[in-house]
């Protein structure tokens, strides 16, 4: 049995959502580059991928695997080298700017300073496909806004000038502009950069329960793995040889997906806590006897100064824990 279906089984489950429609696509896709003289670089492919309406999808990977480019391919900014990207049912190709523009709605990361224009005025943007150019809001689309403002938190920041507000609060906004355009998909290049941490917690768990609320697929690509597997209905894993393994976070650290593709020299992926961890080479074995929040930290000290922890029951050196808060005992054995 795998893990969603456990979940789904449960009495209070959040599964309510009908996951198995699919928003968009990808069929044989290979992505990459134009390299001159007819020939091209393969960063990935070909790529079979699904992403369902209401789920929250994840791109994680190392920098330059190849996240930024398969956004843009997805979201039409790029060509594929092959194969091809079916939205709602209709091939991404085969649409003009305009009806893509109804279809899939971006977020990139450098586009959160709009200099002058106020927020309402730059959330407004996001109703150009229905408006055009000249920007004429009707009834309905100021009632999108309102909803849309609404849905993203961004009331306080109205009639603010956007190279006022702080980057986290840029990033609603951007958003806020992404929910207007009202698109069944939407698309953000690295949202949670340039972010403190609670402002990428609260970004992401908005994300999140947008996605549940409004039964929009959402993808996004991030450098926050801690995260990602906490707010992720399913991950996209790159690995910088272009492999990409799709599936519940559960399932890719389960299977070793996730160590693998962030295997690099003095980090490890602890898959018992979901966090990664600097390697020390512990030469010393040490044995630690007790449980909860203290043992944890007493371990972390122990093999940041040199030890290793050992399993074996009898070990010449243990250290026991005992109490706990104020009262833990330490006990050293030798
Ligand atoms: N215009 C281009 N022409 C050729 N190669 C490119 C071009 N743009 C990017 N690349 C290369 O494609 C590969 C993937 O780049 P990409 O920006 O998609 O990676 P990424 O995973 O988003 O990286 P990061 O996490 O650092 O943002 C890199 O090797 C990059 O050098």
């Amino acid at each position: 049995m795998l893990i969603c279906d456990l979940v789904a089984q449960l009495p209070g489950s959040q599964t309510v959502l009908p996951i198995n429609v699919i928003t968009a696509l990808t069929s044989a896709l290979a992505i990459g580059y134009k390299a001159g003289k007819g020939k091209s670089k393969v960063i990935a492919g070909p790529l079979n991928l699904e992403l369902h309406a209401g789920q929250l999808v994840c791109l994680l990977g190392p920098n330059g695997c190849g996240k930024s480019t398969l956004l843009r391919t997805i979201s039409g900014l790029q060509q594929p080298l092959k194969g091809e990207i079916i939205v709602e049912g209709g091939a991404l190709n085969k649409l003009k700017p305009a009806q893509v523009a109804k279809k899939i709605s971006l977020v990139l990361t450098d586009n959160v300073r709009a200099g002058n224009l106020d927020v309402y005025s730059l959330i407004s943007l996001g109703r150009y496909p229905y408006s055009g150019w000249l920007g004429i809001l009707t009834e309905h689309d100021k009632q999108i806004i309102e909803q849309a403002i609404k849905a993203t938190d961004t009331e306080a920041f109205i009639g603010r000038k956007m190279d006022s507000l702080s980057d986290g609060e840029c990033q609603k906004v951007m958003l806020a502009r992404a929910m207007a355009q009202d698109t069944p998909l939407i698309i953000l290049d690295e949202p949670t950069a340039h972010l403190d941490l609670p402002s990428r917690i609260q970004l992401m768990r908005l994300l999140h329960q947008l996605a549940k609320e409004t039964n929009k697929a959402i993808l996004l690509s991030t450098h926050e793995l801690d995260l990602a597997l906490q707010v992720a209905d399913q991950i996209w894993l790159m690995s910088s040889g272009g492999q990409l393994d799709a599936g519940l976070p559960e399932e890719l650290v389960l299977n070793g997906a996730f160590q693998h593709a962030f295997e690099k020299d003095g980090i490890v992926f602890d898959a018992a806590s979901g966090t990664f961890n600097i390697h020390y080479a512990g030469k010393r074995g040490i044995k630690v006897t007790g449980e909860g929040v203290a043992a944890f930290w007493t371990k972390k000290a122990l093999v940041r100064n040199g030890f290793s922890i050992a399993s074996a029951a009898t070990h010449p050196l243990n250290v026991s824990i005992s109490g706990e808060g104020a009262d833990t005992l330490w006990t050293v054995q030798r």
